[in-house]
């Protein structure tokens, strides 16, 4: 099918609308970025090649409940203090299974658009609010939300979902127990309950980001920090991950195998009153080949009153953020595009 590039209504239908995505573009032989996805000059990565930094080093997390607890915990609070970002090691796996997903026909993948989809628990399309945003990010898709095993089988689509549900399920334990050592960290106890309303909306997505005529041009996701309580995250080989330093500066979080990556999310930030730091984090396009990763996003449940925690407050003589619905969050969040962390303005104690 011939794309008419020029008119960016047409090219905004074939993309977005249809869901033939940024691959269904590029597998239609174009070989320039078209405007629509052209970055503006503030947000364009200037350095592909910064360096790596000591906290992007992997944590051994098999030693966390071992005679080397001490250390580990405080590598991964000192992690977490200061970057949100750092990386464990766990398999590497899911990556076939996302490639197998985009290289569907754009009509297999079209039926799980969020107009159209048989299931409310999957979502495929391209970039983050499409509509609203300066440039379109260079990125596709599919979101699958859980609720129980019996429907996720049902539901997520055939290519991943055996895959993505074991992923999510090895990693869970994982990330309650970090969140059990940074709360300990801050002096607080969750109840088992709390913890896992705090936990309760689980997803796993798999990104696709083909491979760019134009990098220099393109994002792949625009600056953000992600919503939730932690995230942990697959990446291939390819890079382009970058995470914000607390003095301005962008380093990449390389690729490493068998590595995992797991970033510090607004929730927690709000929870600590301030005290653990969400991730600002991007991703750089390339022209070296397509790039996919696997995000499992946690956060609190949609009817969980989410706040600092009053042992932390008391602490620190002051809450920072007020108590609010993590519903009324998460509206927030995903009805604007990406703009650093200024998703959590909507939190903060006026
Ligand atoms: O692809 C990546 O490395 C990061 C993706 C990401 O930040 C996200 O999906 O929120
Ligand atoms: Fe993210």
């Amino acid at each position: 099918m011939a794309v008419n590039y020029e008119d960016q209504a047409t090219l905004f239908n074939f993309v977005v609308k249809q869901g033939n995505g940024v691959k269904g573009l590029i597998d239609s032989g174009m070989s320039r970025v078209p405007q629509p996805f052209v970055q503006p000059l503030s947000e364009r990565i200037a350095t592909p090649h910064a360096r790596t930094c000591e906290a992007a080093q992997p944590i051994d997390l098999s030693q966390l409940d071992g005679p080397r607890h001490k250390e580990v915990a405080k590598q991964i609070t000192e992690a977490a203090e200061t970057l949100g970002f750092f990386q464990v090691e766990l398999l590497e796996l899911l990556k076939t299974s996302a490639h197998k997903f985009f290289a569907q026909p754009p009509e297999k993948k079209a039926i799980y658009l969020k107009e159209v989809s048989p299931s409310k628990l999957v979502k495929y399309g391209t970039s983050f609010v499409p509509e609203k945003e300066k440039a379109i990010e260079w990125k596709d898709y599919v979101s699958m939300l859980y609720t129980n095993d019996h429907e996720v089988l049902q539901h997520w689509p055939p290519q991943c979902r055996e895959v993505a549900l074991d992923f999510l399920k090895s990693s869970m334990a994982m990330v309650k127990r970090v969140v059990e050592v940074l709360m300990e960290d801050v002096g607080v106890r969750l109840e088992e309950e709390r913890m896992n309303r705090l936990m309760g909306t689980k997803m796993v997505n798999m990104n696709y980001y083909p491979t760019c005529p134009s990098p220099e041009l393109t994002l792949g996701v625009g600056r953000h920090s992600d919503m939730g309580m932690l995230t942990v995250l697959l990446q291939d080989g390819i890079g382009g991950l970058y995470v914000k330093l607390d003095n301005g500066d962008w380093t990449e979080i390389p690729p490493l195998d068998g590595a995992l990556v797991i970033n510090v999310g607004d929730t927690l930030q709000i929870l600590s009153n301030g005290k653990y730091k969400s991730a600002e984090h991007r991703v750089r396009t390339t022209n070296i080949g397509s790039r996919v990763s696997v995000p499992i996003f946690t956060a609190p449940n949609p009817s969980e009153k989410i706040g600092p925690l009053p042992e932390v407050v008391r602490h620190d003589g002051v809450a920072r953020y007020k108590e609010l619905l993590f519903q009324d969050y998460m509206n927030n969040f995903f009805g604007q595009p990406h703009d650093g962390k200024k998703s959590l303005d909507f939190a903060r104690a006026d």
